[in-house]
């Protein structure tokens, strides 16, 4: 039997496809009471990773077990784990409802259990139409639903925001926060950090199907990995006087500057003097937690989000606080092959949610539960507009 703990443990695993290493030897665990977020750039291994969790697809090396046990040792496994990965079909022709009813009575749960899910995720309304109707965001929904018929103690969600409107993922964050808080575990991939990053507490980083941070979200934040911003007379002469010093995180910026990491402001000054390279002014910048994450996955971006490399840093900055102390614990290196990349190759595509910005809102195209089924989810649902 399984242990009851809830912990997801992932321990050496790997997954080759062909001449593909899908994932490399990843291990990371997932406790209970904390939403978790699995990041990683798309093709970093994040559903491959899943569905080995799940029993889809066979590791080639390593295990993932939920509750100390592998997938397939969990008994009826739905009343453990509830999972929505990408691709959820749904038949059609059937109704939310009737959907619901052929999976609970398949894990033996009361039809009235139907209900409840339905409620759970604010579908009621359109319980007796079609699937086949239904718009991305309901659809997901209906997968949610789907997830929470054997009421698990574990939930694994693959990339949820898809298809949601601002609205909808404000109420999946406080849905997926209250489920945690019952002393669930929650884990949710994504590409996006901005779109997961107010619901997760914890997260996976993976980038090149290996782990790059598991940790806190707030130690990652407090973290404060700087870059100093250098403006000189020869940025080029300057990049490879800092180069040939061993320091390798240097990158020329569009506006003529160099970001340097790796360095204080002492050593540079130091180097580019010992070059004969005037320095004309050097700022110091705090990571933001989107650079961060773009820094720890780096070698898998075709190019880094536009305006990366013109942040500076906010009105009134004065450098680190004092007490900085480098990466944070769990930090486990750029990838391989890492190397700084400014110019967008021809044909890159900017990540998604750079091309989302700006869309107008989708239209709300189904109700807020009703009064008693938000009180069945036990305080834990804020429902449509609630505050998070
Ligand atoms: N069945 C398969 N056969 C061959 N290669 C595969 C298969 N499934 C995944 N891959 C490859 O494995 C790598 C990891 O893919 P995976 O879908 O796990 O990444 P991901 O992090 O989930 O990406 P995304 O965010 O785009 O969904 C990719 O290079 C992908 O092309």
């Amino acid at each position: 039997m399984h242990d009851g703990s809830g912990r997801i443990a992932v321990q050496n695993l790997s997954k080759q496809f062909g001449a593909v290493n899908a994932v490399q030897n990843l291990s990371f665990t997932v406790e209970p009471g904390s939403v978790t977020g699995f990041l990683g750039p798309n093709g970093a291994g994040k559903t491959t990773t899943l569905r080995m969790l799940l029993g889809l697809v066979t590791p080639t090396n390593g295990t993932a077990t939920i509750n100390g046990r592998p997938h397939d040792q969990l008994g009826n496994p739905a009343r453990v784990v509830g999972s929505v990965l990408e691709n959820e079909g749904f038949h059609p022709g059937r109704t939310a409802r009737n959907h619901l009813r052929v999976y609970s009575a398949a894990i033996g749960m009361p039809d009235q259990r139907v209900d409840e899910v339905l409620g759970l995720v604010g579908l009621s309304s359109a319980a007796d139409r079609k699937a086949g109707g239904f718009s991305l965001g309901m659809r997901q929904r209906l997968a949610l639903a789907t997830a929470l018929l054997g009421n698990p103690q574990v939930l694994v969600l693959d990339e949820p925001t898809n298809g949601l409107d601002p609205e909808g993922i404000l109420w999946l964050r406080n849905f997926l926060r209250a489920y945690a808080r019952e002393g669930r575990t929650v884990l949710v991939s994504s590409h996006l950090l901005n779109e997961v990053e107010q619901t997760i507490d914890q997260v996976v980083i993976i980038s090149q199907g290996m782990t790059r941070y598991n940790g806190s979200l707030d130690q990652l934040r407090k973290s404060n990995q700087s870059r100093v911003l250098v403006q000189s007379a020869d940025a080029n002469g300057l990049v490879a006087a800092l180069q040939e010093a061993g320091i390798t995180q240097v990158s020329p910026m569009p506006d003529g500057r160099v970001a340097v990491s790796g360095a204080t402001v002492q050593q540079i000054g130091d180097i580019s003097a010992k070059a004969s390279i005037a320095v004309y002014g050097m700022q110091e910048e705090t990571a933001d937690l989107e650079r961060m994450f773009f820094q720890l996955t780096q070698g898998q971006y075709s190019a880094p989000p536009p305006g990366f490399q013109q942040q500076g840093p906010p009105p009134g900055y004065q450098g680190p606080p004092p007490g900085y102390q480098g990466p944070p614990p769990g930090y486990q290196g750029p990838p391989p092959g890492y190397a700084p990349q400014n110019t967008p190759p021809p044909g890159f595509a900017p990540p998604q949610q750079f091309q989302q910005q700006g869309q107008p809102p989708q239209q709300q195209q189904y109700q807020q539960a009703p009064p008693q089924q938000q009180a069945q989810q036990q305080g834990q649902n804020e429902g449509w507009g609630g505050q998070g």
